[in-house]
């Protein structure tokens, strides 16, 4: 698209020169019921735009944006597994990960929602395996620590869902501790390690295309520590050590995971859109079964909200397209994530990965330059943290910045007075912050210092209560909003090729750290291998 020859692009831009110059404070105060026309809802979720800088008529040129780029065709497209990853000639179809079992859904001639119940069930039955004690380590005892190692969309997600979801963790799963490990440079493993008792530790090697090489040498310490820990042979560690969650069976393989632990996704699935399949086994494993499919069963019903429902209630298409306004037509290039719940401490980093490796991106899907502004920078924190970290460059800095504040009604119902306490207190901090962030605050005396400008814009994502359900929902609720955004700016979400040319980069220059630099190299990245050379040497003399 070039933006400037689009109608519905231009009708906006000329919008936002009229809204510039209209404070969220006068918005609110031309229409007193501002919060009924511009909160939306769904059985569990609530989605209050009231606080972003908009009008009706605001709302009604971007459905016009949306119609203009054909969203509703490219919903389709992303369900039926119209191969919209075109960069890579594949599907995205992570929403085909939480159909129910009764729904089927064909491609390319396959039935591919027997491939994913029956890998589910391969699932099921490790998670049983483990839980009932029936998975042994080497020397008989059962398994007590499992070790997920993985990294990104191999690592997020399931992080995330075991931290947000502890108080669901069935009797059957409380005898387990479950640790992730995702760091290069083996620092992690490095503390966890001696905590752990070898005969009794399981390793899941998460890793869509088994070739991560931050993931591989993890993989590779853990077993060493076996192998050294045991005096076993390499074979028996592999069989009774470790588990492959993967989307290439070969390369797991040969690295050594016998066929019976190997659970299998697809390279239709991304992988910052992968916790939905076998990825997602240290969750099941968390919360049990039953849970992991009920995180499916609420992503699922968001799926349907998104596929069924009018623009003008769409939860994904509302959010998607209110970030569109901000960023292309308000100027405004910082999004912070703040839950007001610790349950969900990892969403900002894992929405960093969903959004900004989805949408950092400045070429379209036929790779043309684009003209207009794409994701913007993302990061957030547990709201109340964040409220004694960088809450002042929000209240009082330079930079535009618009906020998700993501809370739950209700939580701690029959756990005591204080807790419960505790959640008020954490609510009345959320909306006391939007509130001011909104409309800001005079100066009670003329101290520039003690003035508030307001007017920064935010969404509040409110869930009734966090369940497994809530959890599936709210995480569907970004993938999607990333996608409407994706088609608003025509770029391929499911693509990562910046990443992968960082990748390469750093294989070819290992090799240098162990001899003569190249001369080629700039002088930068030679002079700090040099100094890294001198350092070892002296160390080692
Ligand atoms: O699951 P893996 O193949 O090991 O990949 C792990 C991660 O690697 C890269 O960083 C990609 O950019 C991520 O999208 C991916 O999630």
């Amino acid at each position: 698209m070039n933006s400037g020859e689009v109608k519905a692009w231009v009708d906006l831009q000329s919008h936002a020169e009229e809204m510039k110059g209209l404070h969220l404070s006068e918005l609110f105060r031309l229409e007193a019921d501002r919060f009924d026309d511009f909160s939306f809802s769904t059985e569990s979720f609530l989605l209050d735009l009231s606080k972003q800088r908009i009008t009706k008529d605001t709302l009604g040129k971007l459905m016009a944006l949306a119609e203009q780029q054909a969203l509703g065709e490219w919903i389709e497209k992303l369900f039926t597994g119209e191969q919209v990853n075109v960069s890579e000639g594949r599907s995205a179809l992570h929403t085909a990960l939480r159909l129910p079992k009764e729904e089927t859904l064909r491609v390319n001639d396959r039935v591919i929602t027997e491939d994913i119940h029956a890998s589910l069930e391969k699932m099921a039955l490790l998670v049983r395996q483990i839980q009932q004690a029936q998975w042994r380590g080497f020397d008989g005892r059962p398994i007590r620590s499992i070790v997920n190692i993985g990294v990104g969309g191999s690592n997020l997600g399931p992080l995330m869902a075991c931290d947000a979801l502890e108080q669901y963790t069935p009797a059957e799963s409380k005898q387990l501790d479950i640790h992730f490990v995702s760091s290069m440079d083996g620092s992690e493993l490095e503390k966890l390690l001696p905590l752990l008792e070898p005969a009794t530790t399981l390793f899941i090697v998460a890793s869509k295309t088994f070739s991560t090489i931050d993931t591989l040498a993890n993989a590779n310490t853990a077993r060493e520590w076996l192998l050294k820990a045991s005096g076993k042979s390499v074979d028996l560690i592999n069989q009774h050590h470790f588990i492959a969650a993967t989307g290439n069976i070969r390369a797991a393989q040969s690295w050594g995971v016998p066929e019976k632990n190997q659970l299998l996704f697809w390279d239709w699935v991304g992988g910052r859109y992968s916790l939905w399949s076998v990825i997602g086994l240290p969750i099941a494993l968390k919360v049990g079964m039953e849970n992991f499919r009920a995180i499916l069963k609420g992503a699922h019903a968001m799926d349907r909200h998104f596929r069924e429902t009018s623009f003008d209630k769409n939860l994904p298409v509302l959010l998607g397209l209110v970030g569109v306004w901000n960023i292309n037509f308000l100027n405004i290039h910082a999004h912070t994530i703040l839950p007001y719940d610790g349950r969900l401490s990892h969403l900002p980093s894992y929405l960093q990965q969903l959004e900004m490796e989805s949408n950092g991106k400045s070429v379209n899907t036929k790779g043309e330059r684009l003209n207009y502004r794409t994701c913007p920078v993302l990061w957030g924190e547990v709201g109340s943290n964040a409220q004694h970290a960088f809450y002042q460059l929000l209240h009082q800095g330079t930079e535009l910045v618009m906020c998700d504040f993501i809370t739950t009604a209700v939580r701690y119902e029959g756990e005591g007075e204080e807790l419960q306490l505790q959640h008020q207190l954490s609510l009345a901090n959320c909306l006391a912050q939007s509130r001011l962030l909104a409309l800001g605050a005079e100066s009670e005396n003329d101290l520039g210092y003690q003035h508030y400008d307001g007017n920064q814009p935010s969404s509040t994502i409110m869930l009734d209560e966090l369940t497994p359900e809530t959890f599936g929902g709210l995480i569907a609720l970004y993938e999607h909003k990333v996608f409407v955004q994706s088609v608003i700016w025509e770029i391929n979400p499911f693509d990562q090729w910046g990443v992968e040319k960082g990748k390469k980069l750093a294989s070819s220059l290992l090799p240098e750290f162990q001899s003569q630099v190249s001369g080629d190299l700039d002088s930068s990245t030679r002079g700090l291998i040099q100094r890294v050379q001198r350092q070892q040497a002296q160390y080692e003399s």
